[in-house]
């Protein structure tokens, strides 16, 4: 089985990219929304958070991620701290769905590989980028937050160009190049490679 990773910076539109391997039969792993049950559930880590970014993150017993954000992404040293209690249980969490996994070929959906250091347990990454410009259009009208917030946020990440010179794969979501296209050649590559293995 190959070990498939699928990144890209904030807005490029992996989620996007993510439900059409799903359509033709991939089994995808979400590592956010893994993280957020993570975070909603384990009561240990939650007391740990609410140390170090203070207890009215979880004001309700719910995390008030908007606050959370606001404490966290204009500060690597906190993003830092974040990173460090949330990574790991996620990270592992992947590896034991990944060796649980059947198919020619399984993902892994994350927004961090690189800079979390965990690339090193696939074999192959597929980037999905788009332009700058699109990508915090795009932020914006999703979450309804400002041009600010997403500069922000993408401050934090890896420069697109980069991230997608350290992939093998590179998907380009423009809204001019059609994604299914692209995502079948990517697809029948990694199907032959699994044949060939
Ligand atoms: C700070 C939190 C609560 C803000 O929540 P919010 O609902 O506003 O954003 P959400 O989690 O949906 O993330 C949206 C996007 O922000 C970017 N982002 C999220 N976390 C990070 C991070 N630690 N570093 C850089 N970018 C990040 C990603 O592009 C992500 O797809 C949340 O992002 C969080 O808990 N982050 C730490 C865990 C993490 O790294 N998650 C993302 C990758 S698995
Ligand atoms: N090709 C496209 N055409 C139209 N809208 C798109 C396209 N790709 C993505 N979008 C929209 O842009 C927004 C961001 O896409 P998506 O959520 O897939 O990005 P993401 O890379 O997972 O982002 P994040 O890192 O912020 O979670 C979404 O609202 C999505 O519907």
């Amino acid at each position: 089985m190959i070990r498939v990773g699928l990144t890209g910076g904030i807005g490029s539109g992996k989620s996007m990219v993510a439900r059409i391997f799903k359509v033709l039969g991939i089994p995808v792993f979400d590592a956010d929304a893994t993280t957020k049950n993570i975070m909603a559930t384990d009561k240990e880590l939650q007391q740990r958070l609410m140390e170090v970014f203070g207890p009215k993150i979880f004001a309700n017993g719910v995390l008030d991620r908007k606050l959370l954000a606001s404490i966290v992404f204009p500060d690597p040293f906190k993003l830092e701290q974040l990173n460090a209690l949330v990574h790991p249980a996620a990270i592992a969490a992947a590896a034991k769905w990944m060796q649980q996994q059947t198919a020619p070929y399984a993902i892994k959906e994350a927004a961090l590989f690189f800079e979390a250091g965990s690339a090193g347990d696939l074999d192959y990454v597929i980037g999905v980028t788009a332009p700058k410009a699109l990508r915090i259009k795009r932020v914006m009208d999703r979450d309804n937050v400002s041009r600010m917030e997403v500069l922000t946020r993408m401050s934090r990440q890896i420069d697109d160009d980069i991230k997608m010179r350290l992939c093998d794969f590179v998907i380009m979501n423009d809204e001019q190049q059609p994604l299914i296209n692209q995502v079948l050649s990517i697809h029948e590559k990694l199907i032959g490679l699994e044949q060939h293995k």
